[in-house]
């Protein structure tokens, strides 16, 4: 198909460890994409780097992105989730979903995209194998399960650890913190099991997905496992992520969206 020229506009709302490395790809280009605007809490605390992109975006309030943008990239805490993707969707766009837990407690934003012509897209982040799940669940999955071993950094502040009094500053060895399904985990872990809930809505959903969650003293990586079990295949892999600057989001999150972004217009795309 013959380039029509015309480029999708992007919005990346948010500017921390995920948003800061989407948007300086997209300023070095995506084929058929153009990043137009961005937000941010603080947008003062990012006016250096952004003044050296060769493009200047727009900064906006997260409400307004929608306005003029035809994909709106959400890597801000789960919280906004619903005022960032609510605009996209109900304007018939698209939001790509990094903090996926909190679609959980707005499922209907996945109605109004539907009523709407809107898409939203949950890249496979953090994750790894949710192309294996997706095809898996087409046919039969008897068993979705994933054990995640975090450093003590990637999971202090969860309200789970706070509300049980859960003490995991100065463990010496690895401690089991949880164990339950993916919904349970996104509600005690909202800013550290994303990758829970995106295993779960490819798979089996989040009340039959099962987690359990290490902290570890032992590991310098947020490492994941997954295990399914299925009438096409068994399979069980293991990523173990490099933290970026956030030591609760691995580096390879902010990759993994700009692999979405590229596929998007790309000739040539790879994998489900
Ligand atoms: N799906 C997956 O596999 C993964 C998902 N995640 C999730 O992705 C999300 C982003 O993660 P990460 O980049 O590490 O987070 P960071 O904490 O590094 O960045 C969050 C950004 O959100 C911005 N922000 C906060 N409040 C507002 C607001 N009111 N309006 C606009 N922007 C705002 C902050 O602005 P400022 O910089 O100005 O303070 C900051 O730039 C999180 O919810 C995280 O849990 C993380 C890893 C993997
Ligand atoms: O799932 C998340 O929110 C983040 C995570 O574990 C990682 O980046 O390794």
């Amino acid at each position: 198909m013959a380039d029509s020229g015309i480029k999708t506009r992007v919005a990346v709302a948010g500017l921390g460890a995920i948003g800061a490395d989407v948007v300086k790809a997209l300023d070095r280009g995506i084929d058929g994409l153009a990043l137009v605007a961005v937000s941010s809490q603080d947008p003062g605390k990012h006016r250096a780097w952004l003044a050296e992109l060769k493009t200047q975006p727009k900064v906006l309030p997260i409400a307004d992105l929608a306005d003029i943008a035809d994909i709106v990239v959400e890597c801000a805490p789960s919280k906004l989730v619903r005022s960032i993707v609510a605009p996209a969707v109900e304007r018939g766009k698209t939001a790509v979903v990094l903090s996926v837990g909190a679609l959980l407690q707005n499922e209907d934003l996945i109605g109004l995209a539907a009523e709407n012509g809107g898409q939203i897209i949950v890249p496979t982040g953090a994750l790894i194998g949710l192309d294996a799940v997706t095809a898996a669940a087409l046919g039969t999955i008897h068993s979705a399960r994933i054990v995640t071993r975090k450093p003590i950094a990637g999971l202090l502040g969860a309200p789970y650890l706070v509300e049980n009094d859960i003490q995991i500053e100065g463990i010496t060895e690895p401690l089991r913190i949880f164990e339950g399904t993916a919904r349970e985990a996104a509600k005690g872990f909202p800013a550290n099991l994303n990758v829970a809930v995106a295993l779960s809505l490819a798979g089996i959903g989040p009340d039959r997905t099962r987690v359990e969650i290490w902290a570890d003293p032992t590991v310098t990586r947020n490492t994941h496992r997954i295990e399914v079990d299925a009438d096409s295949a068994r399979f069980s892999m293991t990523i173990e992520n490099i933290p970026s600057e956030n030591p609760k989001t691995g580096r390879i999150t902010a990759l993994s969206v700009i692999a979405c972004l590229r596929k998007l217009r790309a000739p040539l795309r790879i994998g489900t």
